[in-house]
């Protein structure tokens, strides 16, 4: 559904996004996640058309990005949607689909039961008076007014409560059951961990990691496995409890211990796998501490982009 290749994007001397590829099947939902300035929003606006790469490709549905007939079949969210203030959900969403000469009834129909889904409250409130977390809703709604094939979301859950986000992360993930290719970006692994199936971690304008969360898990970070025995090993210390334990990093290890276990006439009798928090993977990869879970630290200012992006080896 979405291709791309080597795309970039330079601002003078300074690349906003070096080079990047990936693919995205249909129906699935992919996540861009990165520290701020990493490159997530240029990716997006150039997938969305709305800005022109230096270099490379991005086809969507078919179409090169930017081609007005991919604009039908798709649904943007920028990560700032100011919506017109004195009007009502409602009637901001029928304005909308009349813009797409979307038939009233279909339209009516459509914004009624994505609102139902979204659970907002208040439709016909002047949308200056309602809040921010709503006001993103009815923002995720106005992208659906057209049923577009692909939703790219520029952090929608960004700097909403955590009940918002909550809601606002499952009906992205359910967006899946409607065969929605959905492409959105976050600053942290929380974020797209239950719902993408796949992920690019960006960084300085490039993918540093991509695979599902639990690849890049697994790839990136070190899982370690605590051993209990019942008997004293080379490499284990007693515990509280009676019983001996030894942590180590890979399965042949385990395996050694329990044939150590048993040449000793006892046996391992319980083998607990550590996995690697996000934030470990996260600071490994990018260097920077991933905010935390579901907050408002989203909003946090952006940091100043690393000044090593202006040696760019790959400028045009
Ligand atoms: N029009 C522009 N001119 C010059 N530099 C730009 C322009 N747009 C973006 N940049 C720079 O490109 C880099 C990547 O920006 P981008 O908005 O894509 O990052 P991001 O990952 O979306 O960050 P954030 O999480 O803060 O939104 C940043 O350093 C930004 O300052």
């Amino acid at each position: 559904m979405i291709e791309v290749s080597g795309l970039r994007k330079t601002y003078g001397d300074f690349a906003a996004v070096v080079g990047s590829d990936f693919e995205i099947e249909r129906g699935k939902i992919f996540g861009v996640v990165g520290p701020n300035g990493a490159g997530k929003t240029t990716t997006l606006k150039m997938l969305a058309g709305l800005i022109e790469p230096t270099a490379g490709t991005a086809t969507v549905a078919g179409f090169d990005a930017g081609d007005p007939e991919m604009r039908h079949q798709l649904g943007f969210l920028p990560e700032e949607s100011p919506l017109y203030e004195d009007m009502t959900a409602r009637s901001y969403l029928r304005f909308f689909a009349d813009l797409y000469d979307v038939p009233r009834d279909v339209a009516s129909d459509r914004i009624e039961s994505t609102l139902d889904r979204l659970d907002l409250e208040y439709r016909d409130r002047r949308l200056g008076d309602v809040s921010k977390g709503m006001k993103r809703k009815v923002a995720i709604a106005r992208s659906l007014v057209n049923d577009p094939d692909v939703l790219i979301y520029d952090e929608p859950a960004s700097g909403l409560d955590p009940l918002t986000t909550n809601s606002v992360l499952d009906f992205t993930e359910e967006l899946r059951e409607d065969d929605k290719t959905v492409v959105f970006s976050a600053h942290n692994l929380y974020h797209v961990e239950s719902v993408c199936d796949r992920v690019v971690i960006m960084n300085e304008g490039r993918i540093i990691a991509r695979g599902s969360v639990s690849e890049i898990r697994e790839e990136h970070g070190d899982t370690s496995y605590r051993v209990f025995s019942d008997t004293a090993l080379d490499g284990t210390e007693p515990t509280a409890d009676g019983r001996h334990r030894a942590v180590v990093d890979t399965m042949a290890e385990v395996e050694e211990l329990q044939d150590a276990a048993k040449a000793a006439g006892g046996s391992v009798t319980d083998i607990r796998t550590d996995e690697p928090s996000l934030e470990s993977i996260f600071l490994e990869l990018t260097g920077q501490q991933m905010p935390s879970p579901r907050t408002a630290a989203d909003t946090a200012p952006a940091d100043e982009p690393a000044a090593d992006r202006h040696e760019l080896e790959d400028s045009p």
